[in-house]
C-alpha cells in the first residue's frame, strides 16, 4: 500500500489538473499543500504562468525557492483558487484545519477565493469532525480567562473536551504568523459544526477557529485505488 506521503503528492497533482494559465492562486500550508507548492514549481518552471498567495510564511519561503511568482493578500484580494490540506474533511466538506497553525491566514486566503479545493490522503476523510483537536487561536492577553469563556461556549454548543495551549518541541508556546496563540480542543465529536463554530465566533478573544465550513467547495482523496472526487456546493 502506498505511504501517506505518496498519497498526498498523489492529491497535489491532480489538483494541478485545475490551475490554468493566468490563475491567482492561494498556497495553503502543511505537508500535502507543500507538494502542491512543489509540483507547481516545476510547472512554472515549464512556463505556466500564474502568482500565488502563502497561507504562511513557510509556505512563502517554499514558493520562492521554487521559483513560484507570489503576491501578498493585500496586492491580490481577489482569487480564482486556493488549494489547501486539512486536518479533517467532514460530511457537507466541512473541516478541521490548523494542524500547522497556520488557520487564520488560512481562512483568510481560502475566503478570498472564488473555490477552494483540499487535497489529502484518505485518512483524512471522516463520518464526523472531532477526532482531531480543533485549534482555536486567539490573544494571548489573559488565555487563563479566554480558556474559561472558550470551555463555556464550547459546553453550551453541545461538545466537551480539555483545551491544551500548544508548544513547540522544546516546550516554548507555540506563536503563529501572526504572534498569536493556539488552544487545542480534544472534543472527541463535533456533531453540529455550525452550532460550535457560531458559539466560537462569539468568544471574546478568539480570533479565528479551525472550523472551516461552507468554504471548500472540492476534496481529492489519495488512496491505494487513486484519486476520489468529493464535491459540496453550499448554495445547490
Ligand atoms: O491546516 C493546516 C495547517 O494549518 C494543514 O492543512 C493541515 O494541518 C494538514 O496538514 P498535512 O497536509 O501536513 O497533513
Amino acid at each position: 500500500m502506498a505511504d501517506a506521503d505518496a498519497l498526498k503528492r498523489l492529491a497535489a497533482a491532480r489538483a494541478l489538473d485545475f490551475v490554468t494559465d493566468g490563475m491567482r492562486l492561494g498556497l495553503g500550508t502543511g505537508s500535502t499543500a507543500a507538494h502542491f507548492v512543489d509540483l507547481l514549481g516545476d510547472r512554472v518552471a515549464a512556463g505556466l504562468k500564474v502568482v500565488g498567495v502563502p497561507t504562511s510564511e513557510r509556505t512563502r519561503a517554499q514558493a520562492l525557492s521554487r521559483g513560484v511568482p507570489i503576491a501578498t493578500l493585500d496586492e491580490q484580494p481577489e482569487l480564482d483558487l486556493c488549494i489547501d490540506g486539512a486536518d479533517e474533511i467532514g460530511p457537507e466538506l466541512a473541516l478541521i484545519k490548523g494542524g500547522g497553525g497556520a488557520l487564520l491566514r488560512e481562512k483568510l486566503v481560502a475566503s478570498a477565493a472564488r473555490e477552494m479545493i483540499v487535497i489529502a490522503d484518505q485518512t483524512k476523510h471522516v463520518a464526523m469532525l472531532g477526532q482531531f483537536p480543533l485549534p482555536v487561536e486567539g490573544v494571548d492577553f489573559g488565555i487563563a480567562a479566554l480558556q474559561r469563556r472558550l470551555d463555556a461556549a464550547i459546553a453550551a454548543a453541545g461538545c466537551a473536551g480539555p483545551g491544551t495551549l500548544r508548544r513547540t518541541a522544546d516546550g516554548a508556546v507555540f506563536r503563529t504568523d501572526q504572534n498569536n496563540v493556539i488552544l487545542d480542543y480534544a472534543l472527541g465529536r463535533i456533531p453540529d459544526p455550525a452550532r460550535l463554530a457560531a458559539a466560537l465566533d462569539g468568544v471574546v478573544g478568539v480570533v479565528e477557529h479551525g472550523l472551516f465550513l461552507g468554504l471548500a467547495r472540492r476534496a481529492l482523496l489519495a488512496g491505494p485505488d487513486g484519486i476520489t472526487l468529493l464535491e459540496w456546493n453550499a448554495g445547490a
